[in-house]
């Protein structure tokens, strides 16, 4: 599902100087497998986030996600990448104020004419991450736990096979962060591939696989009990 090889990434400092954040990592993530990424603050976990999902591509090395390969595609490319390949799902939740939450979840295809099928789409999207009930609501009538669903509900409109997502449960208690997690669960079982870059113990002690960057490098933590529980990866 994820192949990475040798990626080197760079910023500039503001000074002059190219800081390396990422330098020569390479990953493997097979399909259907639920990985979480961990790090100290400043470590590259968004950073290689971005370059996983076509968000960025100016760092050496090859990145292939799906069968695709990022490196060296066109812009136009890159978009019809994300659009089928990939959904996000970010901390802050992305939802724009003024639409509700099927509108949001609905945002992918308004690139087109939104179709009754897609309308039908979005709405069992909700039904399924728990918001039927509420999907004519503007998120500020909604909890974070809540927008986060319709951000999830959003990721997999365009029916990605992966699921890339920056601290997903960093803007919520723990409580709230349980359930999301819960749901990242039930996704991962019906077949998504997961990786999430993440602070939240509970969501690494979920995933098959820990990995963690350290010093611009990405090493294997463990497989958790989660993935020995049901055969995976030892
Ligand atoms: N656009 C940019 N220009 C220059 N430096 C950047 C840029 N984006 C990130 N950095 C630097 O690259 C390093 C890695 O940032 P990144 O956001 O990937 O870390 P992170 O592990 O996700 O951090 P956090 O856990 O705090 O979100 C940091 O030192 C950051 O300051």
């Amino acid at each position: 599902m994820i192949r990475a090889r040798d990626v080197v990434k760079e910023y500039e400092d503001g000074e002059g100087s190219r800081v390396r954040v990422l330098d020569g990592v390479s990953l493997d993530v097979e399909a259907g497998d639920f990985v979480a990424v961990v790090g100290a603050s400043g470590s590259g976990k968004s950073t290689l986030l971005h370059l996983l999902g076509g968000l960025d591509v100016h760092y050496k090395g090859e990145v292939e996600v799906g069968g695709v390969k990022l490196t060296g595609l066109r812009d136009t490319d890159l978009a019809r990448f994300r659009n089928t390949h990939v959904g996000f799902v970010f901390q802050s939740f992305h939802l724009i104020p003024n639409l509700s939450a099927l509108e949001n979840v609905l945002l992918p295809s308004h690139f087109g004419p939104v179709t009754a099928d897609a309308r039908k789409r979005a709405s069992s999207l909700l039904e399924r991450v728990g918001l039927g009930p509420k999907q004519d609501r503007a998120p500020v009538r909604l909890s974070g736990g809540e927008r986060q669903r319709v951000a999830i509900a959003r990721a997999l409109f365009g029916g990605p096979r992966l699921l890339l997502c920056d601290e997903p449960t960093g803007n919520l208690d723990a409580a709230t962060g349980a359930g999301v997690i819960q749901l990242f669960q039930e996704l991962h079982k019906e077949g998504l591939t997961v990786l999430a870059v993440t602070h939240e113990e509970r969501m690494s002690a979920v995933a098959r696989r820990v990995l963690r960057l350290k010093d611009a490098r990405l090493v294997e933590e463990s497989a958790t009990t989660a993935a020995r529980v049901s055969g995976g990866a030892p």
